[in-house]
């Protein structure tokens, strides 16, 4: 469904993305791991065709048609959405208009306000309240129901457990696989290895912007001694 072929993508000068090729499959989970600073959300941010950085070669091809020309609003409307790093959530607004910001509070269709937040039972609990009044894993979770009310056919998911309690990280992994269950292909960046491998199917991971390791999680859990070496984990 999505095919990323040998990107090459740069903060001016600077060459981050040195020919990453990748595909999620309708429907799949996939991780992409890497230590800090090797290239996972500069991926992510060329593939939703944000303005840096620059992508200077190769294709993003979605159910075969490119989007390197789009700008993000229009990749959002090919059914694409992000979970950005740091939640970027408004800290006047309450969780209900986060989820109306995108779609309007009649919609019968897809994902609706109710819908998420029968997903996420503790944002009904908080739905008057402001961003600026919810807790970490509570944002986290509008982030994610915020990024569903486009009713994407994929989401890009960028460290979604970063900085939260392992309660929280636990509650997040249910989550997305219970999203993974419903079809929904999920890009999912994660530091937290053993997150990754609980959700996803299949893992690549990143080094200084090169596909260094790509397997499937069931290769994985026959034998990890691969994975920890690309992950300099000993
Ligand atoms: N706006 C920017 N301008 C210049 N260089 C940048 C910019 N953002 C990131 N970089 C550089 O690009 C490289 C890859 O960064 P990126 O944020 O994609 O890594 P990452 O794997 O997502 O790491 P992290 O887990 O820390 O978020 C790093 O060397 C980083 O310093």
């Amino acid at each position: 469904m999505l095919e990323v072929r040998n990107l090459h993508s740069f903060y001016g000068d600077a060459h981050v993305l040195h020919g990453v090729s990748l595909e999620v499959k309708a429907g799949e989970v996939v991780a992409l791991l890497g230590r800090n600073g090797m290239g996972k959300t500069t991926l992510i941010r060329s593939i939703m065709r944000l303005a840096q950085p620059q992508m200077r070669e190769g294709s993003l091809l979605w159910k075969g048609e490119e989007l390197k020309h789009l700008t993000p609003h229009e990749v959002a409307k090919k059914r694409i959405a992000l979970v950005p790093q740091g939640r970027r959530l408004f800290p006047s607004l309450t969780v209900v208009e986060h989820l109306t910001m995108l779609k309007p509070a009649s919609a019968k269709h897809g994902w609706t306000v109710n819908r998420v937040l029968e997903m996420f039972p503790r944002l009904a609990e908080r739905k008057n309240h402001r961003g600026n009044q919810l807790s970490g894993g509570e944002r986290q979770m509008l982030a994610v129901g915020r990024s569903l009310m486009i009713d994407p056919e994929l989401v890009l998911m960028d460290e979604p457990s970063e900085g939260l309690a392992p309660v929280m990280v636990q509650h997040l992994e249910t989550i997305i696989a219970d999203l993974g269950k419903t079809g929904l292909a999920i890009l999912l960046v994660e530091q937290n290895l053993y997150s990754a491998l609980s959700v996803a199917s299949r893992i690549y991971v990143l080094e200084t912007g090169k596909v260094v390791h790509a397997a499937s999680v069931e290769e994985v859990k026959k034998d990890q001694a691969p994975l920890m070496r690309f992950l300099g984990v000993h």
